[in-house]
């Protein structure tokens, strides 16, 4: 099946990718039982995580809580959820509330390690961090290696471009010819989508997420292709761009933290996160950052 016949088929999802952050899509009515928010103390929270998991042995969550530290990688180059603001150099975004939301309830300071998309993984892997945050996608190249929280949101690549050649580019066919600079930046999911889809067209990598689109402005490249979230928000950035279906993607993803392989770790993390939708805190980091 075509990509172009694929976005058609898919446009019954459209209403559920136009808002599908977790707690409004994902989890749905999560239990009122876990509405408990004087509950959350990491007292309680690791050694019920352990026993669910049948695991006896040492976890990440115990070397957490015994340092007093959750390590927290981050590339700082995707809004709305990671970006290191260069005034202040501290990071923020939606990840970054929602990581320092975990160091609280766990009682530990939340020490932010700066990473980029091609690191990510091998960065978690040598141990640098604990948990990686910042928009990234579940792939099966990081299931083989580590775990994913439960999803946070999901989303799909579609094309940015000015307003002006918003109709030149409706699918992967009218993207893919001769003499279309597409420009991706490297190491993640747009890196990857445009060297598994594109082949006639020409592919720019430019390095930095964050000045990516004063390229396209600038014409040095006429389009990019990235996920709905960062073209509906970077449309508002930037006046002259024009996310071209961010409601009709071209391909489905779904955005989570990404984890060691530990269970223990995840357990907690998952719960944190099903507490988070039920007493309305992760709702209101969203809030803070896309209203
Ligand atoms: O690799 C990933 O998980 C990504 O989502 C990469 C990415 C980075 C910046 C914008 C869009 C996607």
């Amino acid at each position: 099946m075509s990509l172009r016949t694929r976005h058609r088929s898919r446009r019954s999802l459209s209403s559920i990718l136009g808002a599908a952050f977790l707690g409004t899509v994902l989890f749905g009515a999560v239990p009122c039982g876990a509405a408990t928010p004087s509950a959350a103390t990491s007292s309680e929270a690791a050694p019920s995580a352990a026993a669910s998991s049948g695991t006896t042995g040492a976890s990440r969550l115990d070397a957490v809580l015994s340092a007093g530290t959750l390590r927290v990688g981050t590339t700082g180059d995707y809004k709305p959820f990671t970006y290191l603001n260069p005034q202040t150099q501290a990071f923020e975004g939606i990840d970054i509330d929602l990581a320092q939301a975990m160091g609280k309830a766990l009682g530990v300071k939340v020490e932010f390690v700066k990473t980029t998309w091609g690191t990510l993984l091998p960065d978690l892997l040598a141990g640098k961090y604990d948990i990686a945050v910042g928009g990234v996608s579940v792939t099966l190249e990081r299931q083989k290696a580590a775990l994913f929280s439960d999803p946070l949101m999901r989303d799909g690549k579609t094309p940015i471009t000015l307003c002006q050649n918003k109709d030149r580019f409706q699918t992967v066919a009218d993207i893919d010819k001769a003499g279309v600079r597409l420009i991706v930046n490297p190491g993640g999911t747009n890196e990857k989508f445009a060297r598994a889809n594109i082949h006639a067209a020409q592919i720019e990598v430019h390095p930095d997420n964050v000045t990516i689109f004063d390229q396209i402005i600038a014409g040095k490249a006429d389009l990019m292709i990235t996920d709905a979230v960062e073209t509906r928000l970077q449309q508002k950035l930037h006046p002259e761009l024009c996310a071209v279906h961010p409601d009709q993607p071209f391909d489905f993803s779904e955005k989570a933290f990404l984890l060691p392989r530990d269970i223990v770790l995840k357990l907690w993390v998952d719960q944190w996160l099903h507490r988070a939708v039920a007493t309305g805190e992760y709702q209101a980091v969203v809030d803070r950052w896309l209203k």
